[in-house]
Parts: C-alpha cells; sequence; structure tokens
C-alpha cells in the first residue's frame, strides 16, 4: 500500500515507518482500561490478517519476556495518561529487545509517548468530563492502526469503510443511550443494592466486559464483579446463577455471538430476568456503520452507555465515581 490513507495524521505517520518493513509480530500491552481495548483490536487483527499477535498486561510482558519479542515485532501500547509505569517499563523493555513500539495516549508528549517511537494523540471524557466525539477515541485509533496494519500485510485496504463507520458512530451512541434509558432507570435501583455483579460476553465486547468490571463496578463502585468469558461462563461460573444473582450480558453482532447467545439462554434459565441486564447490539440503530465493523463498534456503543447507567448506580448508592477511590493514585503500592 503505497497511497496516503484517511486516517488520523499520528496513525498515518506511525504507518508510513512501518511500510518499507512490516512486522512479522505484534504485542498489544497496556494495564487496566488501556488493556481492555486490546482485546477488541486483536480481534479486529486476527478478523482480517494472518500475522500472528498477542495480548499482555504490561507488567506481565515484561517479566515474561516473549521469546519471540525481537526485531520483527511491533508493540502497540496504551496509557490514557502516559504514565502508567508498567506500561511505561514494558516500552522500554520492548525497544531494548529492538521491537518497534507504538504508544496510544491523550498527550503525545507524556512518558509513554517519549518512550515508544510513535505515539497517536487520542481524546478521553474519563478525567476531563468533557464529552468527545467517539471517532476520536482510543478504539478508534487503535482501530486505525489495526486496519492499516491489515493494509500493509495483506494488501486489503478497508480505510474508507472504517472512517466512515467511525463517523457514524457518536450518533449511533446517542441513540443507543436514548433507547436503553428505560431498562437503565428499571434496572440501577435493583442493581444499586448489589454486592456483586458479573459481566458476560465475548469476542470484540470482552473488552467493554472487563473494563466495567474492573474499573468501573470494581475499582469506582467497590462492587464485587468479575467478567467472564460467554463460553468461559459454562466451564465453572454457571453454578453461581440463581434468581437473585446479578448478570450484565452483552451481545455484540460480530461473529462470537452465538456464545453470548447460550449465555442469555442459560441465564434466562435459571437466573431472574429482572437481574439480568442485557444489552443487545441487536436492538441498535447502526445506522451508516459498514456491515463489516458493526461487530466492533458495538462494544464502544455498549462501554459508553454503560458508563452512564454506572452513573445513575452511583447516585443511588452515593459513592462516588472517579473521587471515591481510597488507594488508586492516593498512595504509592
Ligand atoms: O495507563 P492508563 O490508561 O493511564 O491507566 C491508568 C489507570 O486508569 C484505569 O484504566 C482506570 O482508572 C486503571 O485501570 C489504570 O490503573
Amino acid at each position: 500500500m503505497t497511497q496516503a490513507t484517511p486516517f488520523h495524521p499520528d496513525v498515518e505517520s506511525a504507518l508510513s515507518a512501518l511500510r518499507a518493513t512490516p512486522p512479522a509480530r505484534v504485542y498489544f500491552v497496556a494495564c487496566g482500561g488501556s488493556l481492555s481495548i486490546m482485546y477488541p483490536a486483536k480481534f479486529l487483527l486476527d478478523q482480517h490478517a494472518a500475522i500472528p499477535s498477542d495480548l499482555f498486561n504490561g507488567a506481565e510482558f515484561t517479566a515474561r519476556a516473549p521469546k519471540g519479542l525481537g526485531k520483527d515485532s511491533l508493540v502497540i501500547l496504551c496509557s490514557m495518561t502516559g504514565t502508567t509505569k508498567e506500561t511505561l517499563a514494558a516500552a522500554e523493555f520492548a525497544r531494548s529487545r529492538g521491537a518497534r513500539t507504538v504508544g496510544l495516549t491523550t498527550e503525545t508528549g507524556s512518558p509513554l509517548g517519549k518512550a515508544c517511537d510513535h505515539a497517536i494523540g487520542f481524546e478521553a471524557p474519563y478525567t476531563t468530563g468533557v464529552p468527545i466525539d467517539a471517532k476520536n477515541s482510543n478504539y478508534a485509533r487503535i482501530y486505525q492502526l489495526v486496519m492499516g496494519l491489515v493494509a500493509l500485510t495483506e494488501g486489503t485496504d478497508y480505510s474508507q469503510a472504517l472512517m466512515s463507520s467511525l463517523a457514524a458512530l457518536q450518533p449511533a451512541i446517542d441513540r443507543a443511550h436514548t433507547a436503553f434509558a428505560p431498562r437503565f432507570a428499571d434496572f440501577a435501583p435493583r442493581f444499586a443494592k448489589q454486592e456483586v455483579i458479573y459481566t458476560v460476553a465475548s469476542g470484540a465486547s470482552f473488552g467493554a466486559a472487563y473494563s466495567f468490571a474492573i474499573c468501573v463496578l470494581m475499582e469506582m463502585q467497590w462492587i464485587n464483579s468479575q467478567a467472564i468469558h460467554a463460553n468461559e461462563f459454562f466451564h465453572g461460573p454457571f453454578e453461581v446463577v440463581d434468581k437473585d444473582r446479578a448478570f450484565i450480558l452483552l451481545k455484540g453482532c460480530d461473529s462470537t455471538r452465538p456464545l453470548e447467545d447460550r449465555a442469555d439462554t442459560f441465564l434466562h434459565r435459571f437466573g431472574a430476568a429482572e437481574n439480568i441486564l442485557v444489552l443487545d447490539a441487536a436492538s441498535l440503530d447502526l445506522t451508516g456503520i459498514d456491515p463489516m465493523f458493526q461487530g466492533n463498534l458495538a462494544p464502544l456503543i455498549f462501554f459508553d452507555t454503560l458508563w452512564r447507567f454506572a452513573y445513575q448506580v452511583a447516585d443511588l448508592r452515593q459513592h462516588e465515581m472517579l473521587e471515591g477511590r481510597r488507594y488508586m493514585k492516593k498512595l504509592s503500592y
């Protein structure tokens, strides 16, 4: 691929540098909420390219020191703040092994931006509270990078379809807020009283379930949680299902939907519908999003709308979301 793509300039600049010698292997590395976007990014790469990839927590990556990591590797890292020490150490470790590195961060001049060969900026409403257009989010930028890698390694260029889909994403999110509002108003009072809420998903949606469980329910609401893969559900977790147990099930529209459908059937067989909050991509108006990317973009809609649900739960519990933490960023660990 030699022609310029319509991607964001930071993405295009990283891709230009990779064009002469595309990587033979990709590692997706981050921590916490930033790690959660690596699941759908790897899913997208696996869908479209034969290039092998793996996904690691930052500290695990450095400690495990994969033997395959070397000059032909590309390590894609993400840290919203650009300061998470495990992610920075992973970037430095990758470079010490001769790998090429790309860091996604809200501040390209942040420590992560500086520690990587290429920095890709994105926007996040998370700490600023200022709403963004989802086409400028971390998901949007990493998807551009992934589809750029697909073009480099497979010769298939879907950049226009991706960019037009990303442009249609925010309106789809806004419509979903309206569509889900009555369900959220109904579920919030019950879920605010729960001590445990599990989140279930698979495929492109697993990352959204993971970040909602560990970053929102546990970190920001101190509600016990676990992200359960929709098929792993049948390999242990389903034993806890009863009429009182609370679940959030994300039903996406990627190729793994049958896994989520099966979990849905079981949950409704032994659980109570009033304690199973199902967000179903089939009920969403995805106008303008190319069918090829609908499964990849549905998780953003789930996460954005669930974030609003979390604030409703937080209000009822009188437990502040971001200010309620007792350890994170409050002491050294
Ligand atoms: O590396 P980042 O994206 O700045 O993450 C910092 C922190 O933010 C979270 O993603 C959410 O608070 C945590 O999981 C993580 O420790």
